[in-house]
């Protein structure tokens, strides 16, 4: 893309009602604009971001054997009088009358939804497990959002729902979700400590938020370090095998970490002073397991072992795909703005041309710009160069290729690394295997 024809209004100053850092900076770096209260568009920078975390999750939960499906976000109130939930949300719910006053709503989450789908399709015992998920905008009337899309009113999630045929293979598809959500958020680029937590609205014993570490954080946290040291990617789990899942989950389990309203002093005072750590987080996953909930309120079984109904176990497991965007910058920014982790960056790099017009610049430059990939910005600008580096910092690309009178002479690019701040001198090839 490039920045002389794109559509990515990046702002010099910091927008007065932008309270907190990731606010601020997704609006500088022309990520997103804001519609109406707790409602936000998704300009192409931003969209680009949305977009990596959304396939990262999704490929985390195919990996785990979950399969992905797409619902409306209009629902019938009618599902939710089923379930006994309607009169129950609150004002959170967003109701609506359609033209021949049928009760609608927005949805904030889609148990009942699913489990309707899941009983009109599954007749027997011997069709469990199913796991579906889907990633989709929900709608919470939040009676106060703020913080940007961090509490946002329409807000992107991927909502994963689970059906078991007994609580011990429902305990199993929780230890899978556990880890495929440890993977996802490493594969992010951020540590999100798993934490016990209350299960809320949704209901059941069984449950856990991951917390991103940033002082903004909403909750307050104490765990031990030695959770922050773990490869999760390099965890070797058979997870089709029970006693493997329970292996790993009780050595994830065993390390203390909970919010402040879980939080045990006597369990605390065993972590050795030296890993003991208090912060704030921001809660970017929360899974749960609740049984047979939704199951028997809307009826829905399907032919047990011995032909008599038998009533699935279920879980549900949730990712806020739009706040992981800020989130993210939350825990990874500097004074000169963000600092993307290669995994989700809008652009792997961009190429700064310091002397537009030169003719070796703009040559080299050219010869960049056609042999990177899509995810590469050209600032063509004519700009002066202390503009472009602030952008580019602002920006927060992994990557900034920097091509000077001087360094085309000798067809040198200076390629600076974003997060160290290191400079190296690269040839054209050295500099696109860099940032391939
Ligand atoms: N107002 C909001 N704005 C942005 N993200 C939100 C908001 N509310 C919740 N989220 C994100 O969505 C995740 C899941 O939401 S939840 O309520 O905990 N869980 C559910 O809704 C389950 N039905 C998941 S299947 C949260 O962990 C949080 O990261």
């Amino acid at each position: 893309m490039r920045l002389s024809r794109s559509f990515l209004p990046t702002l010099k100053e910091n927008p007065a009602e932008a309270q907190i850092t990731s606010h601020r900076l997704m609006l500088r770096a022309g990520m997103i604009r804001q519609t109406s209260a707790g409602i936000y568009a998704w300009l192409p920078a931003g969209l680009r971001v949305l977009e990596n975390i959304a396939n990262i999750v999704r490929e985390e939960q195919d990996a785990a054997g979950a399969q992905e499906v797409l619902m409306p976000t209009m629902q019938s109130a009618e599902l939710w009088k089923r379930s006994g939930r309607y009169d129950d949300y609150g004002p959170e719910m967003l109701r609506i009358r359609d033209r021949h006053e049928r009760d609608m709503l927005f949805g904030p989450t889609n148990e009942e939804m699913i489990t309707d789908i899941f009983g009109q399709v599954v007749k027997s015992y011997k069709e469990l497990p199913q796991v579906l998920y889907q990633i989709q905008w929900k709608f919470r009337d939040e009676v106060r959002p703020r913080f940007g899309v961090m509490r946002g009113r329409e807000f992107y999630m991927k909502d994963g729902y689970s059906f078991d045929l007994d609580t011990a293979s429902a305990v199993d598809t929780y230890r899978r979700m556990m880890l495929a959500y440890l993977r996802t958020f490493q594969r992010l680029g951020v540590r999100a400590i798993p934490m016990r937590a209350d299960t809320g609205p949704i209901g059941g014993e069984l449950s856990h938020e991951f917390l991103i570490l940033a002082p903004t954080g909403e909750s307050g946290v104490f765990f031990d370090s030695a959770l922050e040291d773990q490869d999760w990617l390099a965890e070797n789990v058979d997870i089709n095998d029970r006693a493997s899942l329970e292996q790993f989950f009780t050595r994830m389990t065993s390390f203390y970490a909970a919010t402040d309203e879980m939080h045990d002093t006597a369990a605390w005072a065993e972590v050795p002073a030296a890993r003991q750590r208090e912060g704030r987080g921001i809660e970017v996953g929360h899974i749960f397991n609740f049984g047979r909930k939704y199951t028997q309120s809307m009826d829905i079984a399907v032919s047990g072992p011995d032909g008599a109904p038998l009533y699935p176990e279920m879980g549900s497991y949730g990712i806020g795909v739009s706040r992981l965007v800020a989130a993210i910058i939350e825990a990874s920014h500097d004074e000169n703005g963000i600092i993307w982790p290669e995994s989700v960056a809008p652009f792997k790099a961009v190429i700064i041309n310091l002397k537009n017009g030169d003719a070796q610049c703009d040559a080299l430059c050219e010869q960049l710009y056609a042999a990177a990939s899509r995810a590469v910005l050209y600032d063509d600008r004519a700009e002066r160069a202390g503009a472009k580096f602030a952008d580019a910092d602002l920006m927060g690309h992994p990557w900034q290729l920097i091509v000077g009178p001087r360094g085309a002479k000798e067809g040198k690019v200076e390629v600076k690394n974003r997060r160290t701040g290191e400079r190296t001198e690269e040839t054209l090839e050295g500099a696109l295997a860099l940032i391939a």
